[in-house]
């Protein structure tokens, strides 16, 4: 007897070619509510809130039971807790700056998408290695960039990559036109500032301009993702 093929889970590069990465400074987690709407409003659903802040985890839950309309993730996640804390506040899909077997296995063992961080080609290959595709290109700039990015792509054709930090409207398009980047990752369109006085108007303003930049960008290899009314766990 053969075994039912196995169904892949939904991709976090498919969620849309621009992820805002939310940090909650100073905010109380029923901000992140408000801030979601924001970004949804200017045409980023898919909201990445970092897991750096107390009460991120809250912040999570409240986004996924009050935005329905949003696709929320959890960033920041460095351990095997953080896959669990973020899982059980109804996080869609979890962001790392890197990974480790453990911070995988946990991933995997969730079934919740995972994106996980990478800086060089050895950590691409690893990865490669154990069957994942998609990653972060993580810290985008200071790490080399989209020359960087463009130059791994001949070598390691299979991988696919977000990058993220450092990113913003000047070089996301450079970024969005290499054919191993699906999407681009920022706090752009979240200035502290706008976040701390809780300027919902200016962050939608910059989301609607950020979405802007993705709608432009070219075909890319930008899979099929989830979608507000999708559930994957
Ligand atoms: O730490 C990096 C953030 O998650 C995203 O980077 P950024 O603030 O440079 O856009
Ligand atoms: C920077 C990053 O990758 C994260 O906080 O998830």
């Amino acid at each position: 007897m053969t075994a039912a093929p196995s169904v892949p889970p939904p991709s976090v590069l498919g969620l849309g070619p621009v992820l805002p990465v939310v940090v909650l400074d100073g905010l109380a987690p029923g901000d992140a509510v408000p801030l979601a709407r924001a970004l949804v409003a200017g045409g980023l659903p898919a909201v990445e809130i970092t897991l750096r802040t107390p009460g991120a985890e809250e912040a999570v839950r409240r986004v996924a039971a009050e935005v329905p309309e949003a696709v929320v993730g959890a960033g920041t996640v460095l351990t095997p807790e953080h896959v669990a804390s973020a899982v059980d506040a109804g996080a869609r899909f979890l962001v790392s700056p890197g990974w480790t077997d453990r911070l995988l296995e946990a991933a995997r063992a969730s079934g919740v998408p995972f994106l996980p961080g990478v800086s060089t080609a050895s950590e691409v290959m690893a990865l490669l290695e154990r069957g994942v595709t998609e990653m972060k290109f993580f810290p985008a700039r200071a790490a080399g960039g989209p020359a960087y990015l463009a130059a791994l792509a001949s070598p390691l054709p299979r991988a696919r990559f977000c990058p993220t930090g450092g990113v913003g409207p000047d070089s996301a398009p450079d970024y969005l036109a290499l054919p191993n980047v699906a999407c681009v990752g920022g706090s752009w369109m979240l200035p502290p500032e706008a976040v701390r006085t809780r300027d919902w108007p200016r962050i939608e303003r910059l989301a609607r301009e950020a979405a802007r930049l993705g709608a432009h960008a070219g075909p890319g290899p930008r899979p099929g993702g989830l979608s507000a009314g999708d559930r994957c766990r």
